[in-house]
């Protein structure tokens, strides 16, 4: 068995195409089934978020497997594998599980050490359970991912300073705009991280905050978080007249289809009137029209690029603490996945013991005839168990236990050899 990871990510492609290829959380349980239908494909786990999609699968051919993922990505996204493949990464084995360590530990989002990633992957793992798509291996890695992510927060300084992107995007506008606390401001969208923007404009001053929302009772909810602010709350449908009285504009909301382009932007904004964009949705929610416009900024989820550089050499000085403690992960990962290597022989093993057990407990109870009473006989049955139980304990323990990989697979071979074990091989 093999695992390995085919994705993208803010690093190998633009928002343009990671929107393509998204999958909203309703849509995971199809994509799964649709996956575990490639007859290469053992168990699948997908990870979607506005900065990657990630597919992890566990497969017996690796080659094959990571063709029927492209396969599915090029389907899902109607991009052709040509045009596609050039966004795309696939790690194999040990970079595979390195790589979702660091993944859950925030050390490849696009704003180092961010917390919304590591809920993002414990949903990936609750959603793989629940659709029965993470099995056995898939569930230890991203167990030992989130032990990772958790101890890298708790244990190093990366997480401190509560950054996220909209952390980020309100920082962009502090950088673009003259005055961002004397800003009209709207939040399109009333989920996590409108919450985040609500906060992190109130640190910067901003005081005239309207939140809008598909349904104004969850608009309303957020902005009673804030009791010391007074934020308006509006219907998204009022959208057009509120942003007409706006400098600033922020949309997160989880449409995937835009809710706001030239054409609704021409029919309220003045002439002279000047309003900044950011968008920070994957599928974005501002078509990208509205840069032909000459009085609208807009920005998106890439652009943040430019402000988390700023900050970027400090916080990689804190990853590097958080690396040493990824290796252990890794390593305790790998001395796990080892161990399975020794489950076929031993399963094998015990199976042929346990035949050779039932066929001559069999001849000797007939041969002992009806007289035998049947209390004798579950005295010898436990007798044969006991016996076997105890010649299997030693082998199987030293077996488990020798650490030294090459050391193992001489005594698996020795072990097949010597009991002609007809082993199916997990691992190649
Ligand atoms: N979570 C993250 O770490 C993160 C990071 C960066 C960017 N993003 C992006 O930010 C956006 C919001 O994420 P989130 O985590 O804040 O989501 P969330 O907590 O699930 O909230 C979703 C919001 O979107 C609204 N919404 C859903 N479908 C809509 C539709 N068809 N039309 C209009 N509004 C709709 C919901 O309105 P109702 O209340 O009416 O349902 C709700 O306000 C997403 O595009 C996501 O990719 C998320």
């Amino acid at each position: 068995m093999h695992i390995a990871v085919v994705g993208l990510s803010h690093k190998t492609a633009p928002v343009e195409v990671r929107e393509k290829l998204s999958i909203p959380e309703p849509q995971i349980e199809s994509a799964t089934g649709q996956l575990l239908n490639y007859p290469h494909i053992e168990e699948v786990a997908i990870l979607s978020t506005c900065n990657r999609l990630e597919i992890y699968i566990v497969t017996q051919e690796t080659e094959q497997g990571i063709r029927e993922v492209t396969q599915f990505l090029s389907e899902h996204s109607k991009l052709l594998v040509p045009s596609l493949r050039q966004h795309l990464f696939v790690l194999l084995h040990q970079d595979a599980v390195m790589h979702i360590l660091r993944v859950a530990a925030g050390l490849d989002s696009l704003v180092l050490g961010e917390g919304q990633i590591l809920a993002q992957v414990k949903n990936t793992h609750k959603l793989g359970q629940q659709y029965q798509s993470i099995k056995t291996i898939l569930n230890r890695l991203f167990k030992q991912a989130l032990t990772a992510g958790k101890r890298v927060r708790s244990e190093t300084s990366i997480g401190t300073g509560a950054v996220s992107i909209s952390s980020a995007a309100v920082e962009l506008a502090q950088m673009k705009l003259d005055n961002l606390a004397a800003c009209q401001v709207a939040i399109l969208g009333a989920g996590k991280m409108s919450r985040l923007l609500v906060q992190h404009l109130i640190s910067k001053g901003t005081d005239r905050i309207c939140i809008l929302n598909r349904s104004l009772g969850r608009a309303e909810e957020l902005a009673k978080q804030f009791p010391e602010e007074s934020i308006r709350t509006c219907l998204l449908t009022e959208m057009t007249a509120v942003i007409s009285e706006c400098d600033l504009v922020f949309t997160s909301t989880s449409a995937t289809e835009p809710i706001l382009d030239r054409a609704k932007l021409e029919m309220v904004l003045e002439p002279n009137r000047c309003l900044m964009l950011i968008d920070i949705s994957v599928p974005r929610n501002v078509h990208a029209n509205v840069n032909e416009m000459t009085n609208v900024q807009a920005f998106n989820v890439d652009d943040l690029k430019a402000v988390v550089a700023q900050n970027q050499e400090s916080r990689r000085r804190m990853a590097q603490e958080a690396e040493g403690l990824l290796e252990q992960e890794a390593e305790a990962f790998d001395v796990w996945w080892r161990s399975l290597e020794t489950v076929t022989t031993i399963s094998c093993l015990r199976d042929k013991i346990e035949t050779i057990r039932e066929q001559e407990l069999e001849k000797a109870l007939s041969r002992l005839g009806s007289e035998f009473a049947e209390k004798h006989q579950e005295v010898i049955e436990a007798l044969t168990r006991g016996i076997v139980n105890k010649i299997l304990h030693d082998p199987m323990v030293q077996l488990r236990a020798q650490q030294d990989v090459e050391a193992r697979r001489r005594c698996m071979q020795t072990l097949q050899m010597l009991f002609n074990l007809d082993v199916e091989e997990l691992f190649s």
